[in-house]
């Protein structure tokens, strides 16, 4: 060799082992690869590589500039014709660890549960007319029978404001001018859902898109707080989740309301019935995959308690009381406990710390273990309250945190993370439509892979962004780094039962059916 080729060598080593020190961290780079997988993975790679310069460099006449990981609402339609999508839809993905139940079955869906149900009634502050259709949000509630009404329509001149119609009624004499039944639906998907034109241009800050995002919640909790539909709505959860090849799952419900509406449209229904209600639903669905010998695909799913942070620290002794009573209860069902809503805005976990602190107290009291699995740093805030969350969610023994945007500000905690095995519950699409990022490339995940923390990619609210599944969100992950294959993505699935509150029993069960799956899955990417 002369002395330049040696020098070359010389430097492409030192090259290589920089890289590789610098990536040592990874999770995704230390099982080995069979050669199936490294087939595999050099597929995948490829149709990437391909659909990066054909499907994401053309001019798309609803796409005015496209690219890889680009804003999700604009893309969907793009994403959805890609070679890439069909394959992940196929991924076994492991658990889902963080989607909200009251946001997580497709609007349609919802609405055509709602149409069902001659209880459901609607009303509006004033009559709906083509210049305020877009602004004004339906209420929805189910009334006993003797207060059904007979009023017709919230479109004439002659609707009284505030009166309720029966939605039935509602939607069939929807004004022909603002669509008739047809628009009737759009009106209603559009109060449930967030749309591009609103997270990417009149929405397009921080508050404006929660404030949007939050009255989703207000128009849906109107029609699945009522116990004919809860079941229901719970079955197709479950039922597209394993569709999308999710097998477990730790869903997040809201607690705030005390009850629910029952049948006969009183609001009586305590959480202990909710929680019978999820847990019937859960074995039918079970039983039928089993009937079916796909038990292996479904192994169950659990609830993590959460209440929202505008409650005060006394009334939050009353709801970690109730969890810890349902959890007495219902001691397979009861996950873990954490407190939602807007971090910017709400109270910081600090303000709660009394409370916090003496539920650990009165656990070992009743002899419960409650994980707490708290949403903290879900914020562009550099020490602002939201930022802070995430030590006081440390400090206080989070198992995973939920979002965790900003911890990749804090190096001690990325260590914490990482030395303790705490997972962050990322959600790349969610991220993004509030607002915390403007595309995929810019979202700091890559930071987190770096620093070796553990990551479950998650889908937060699929019924408001329109990622159902887990698909969209590995999609975006997966065309925004090069970095970046399917072996981050198995690393993904895998860390979601890892990092779940199964035992290790049930762990090395689950793993073991996954890994099984995944072998099929990855014998299925190299045979097309
Ligand atoms: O990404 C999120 N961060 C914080 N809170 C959320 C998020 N998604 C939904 N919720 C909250 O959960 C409740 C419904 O169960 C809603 O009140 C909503 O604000």
């Amino acid at each position: 060799m002369s002395s330049t080729e040696s020098d070359l060598a010389e430097y492409q080593e030192r090259r290589a082992t920089l890289i590789r020190d610098d990536r040592s961290y990874r999770r995704d780079i230390q099982a080995p690869l069979s050669p199936a997988e490294i087939k595999a993975e050099k597929i995948v790679r490829d149709i990437r590589a391909l659909e990066a310069s054909t499907i994401w460099k053309q001019e798309h006449a609803s796409v005015p500039h496209p690219f890889p990981g680009m804003e999700f609402l604009t893309g969907r339609n793009l994403i959805l014709q890609t070679k890439l999508f069909k394959i992940l839809s196929k991924m076994p993905k492991g658990a889902l660890l963080h989607a909200h139940l009251d946001a997580t079955v497709n609007s349609e869906f919802l609405l055509k549960l709602a149409l069902q149900q001659p209880a459901l009634h609607v009303k509006v502050p004033q009559t709906i007319t083509l210049s305020n259709v877009d602004s004004i949000l339906p209420e929805f509630r189910a009334l006993p029978l003797d207060q059904y009404s007979n009023a017709l329509s919230v479109t004439e001149t002659s609707y009284e404001p505030g009166t309720w119609v029966s939605i039935q009624n509602a939607r069939a004499a929807f004004d022909p001018s603002l669509g008739g039944p047809t628009g009737f639906d759009k009106w209603v998907i559009g109060a449930l859902m967030i749309n591009p034109t609103e997270a990417y241009n009149t929405h397009s800050t921080i508050a404006k898109i929660w404030e949007k995002f939050t009255s989703t919640f207000i128009v849906s909790a109107g029609l699945i707080r009522f116990a004919p539909i809860f079941p229901e709505y719970i079955r197709e959860f479950f039922k597209t989740s394993i569709e999308d090849g999710i097998m477990y799952i730790e869903a997040r419900i809201n607690f705030l309301y005390k009850t629910m509406i029952g049948e006969d449209g009183e609001d009586n229904i305590p959480h202990r019935e909710w929680l019978v209600t999820f847990d019937r639903v859960l074995n039918e669905v079970q039983e039928n995959m089993k009937r079916q010998g796909r038990e292996g695909e479904f192994i169950g799913a659990r609830i993590i308690y959460t209440t929202i942070r505008f409650i005060t620290p006394e009334e939050l002794e009353w709801y970690l009381e109730d969890c810890i009573a349902l959890k007495k209860e219902f001691p397979h069902l009861i996950a873990g406990f954490d407190l939602v809503g807007n971090e910017n805005e709400l109270i910081p976990l600090i303000d709660y710390i009394q409370p916090l602190l003496k539920f650990r107290a009165r656990q070992k009291e009743e002899g419960v273990d409650i994980p707490f699995i708290f949403h903290a740093g879900e914020t562009l805030g550099d020490g602002s309250a939201a930022d802070m969350n995430v030590y006081d969610a440390i400090l206080l023994g989070t198992k995973r945190i939920g979002h965790g945007y900003s911890v990749v500000k804090h190096p001690k905690i990325m260590d914490l993370c990482r030395e303790r095995g705490i997972a962050l519950e990322v959600c790349p699409i969610s991220n993004e439509i509030l607002r915390l990022c403007s595309s995929m490339p810019m979202h700091p995940l890559p930071i987190l892979l770096n620093n070796g923390v553990p990551v479950a990619l998650s889908s937060d609210d699929p019924s408001v962004f329109g990622n159902m599944g887990l698909t969209f969100d590995f999609f975006q992950v997966l065309v925004s780094s090069e970095v970046s294959g399917l072996s981050t993505l198995r690393q993904f699935a895998r860390d979601s039962l890892e990092f779940s509150t199964l035992n290790s029993e049930e762990k090395q069960h689950a793993i073991a059916i996954w890994e099984h799956q995944w072998e099929s899955f990855i014998e299925g990417v190299v045979s097309t």
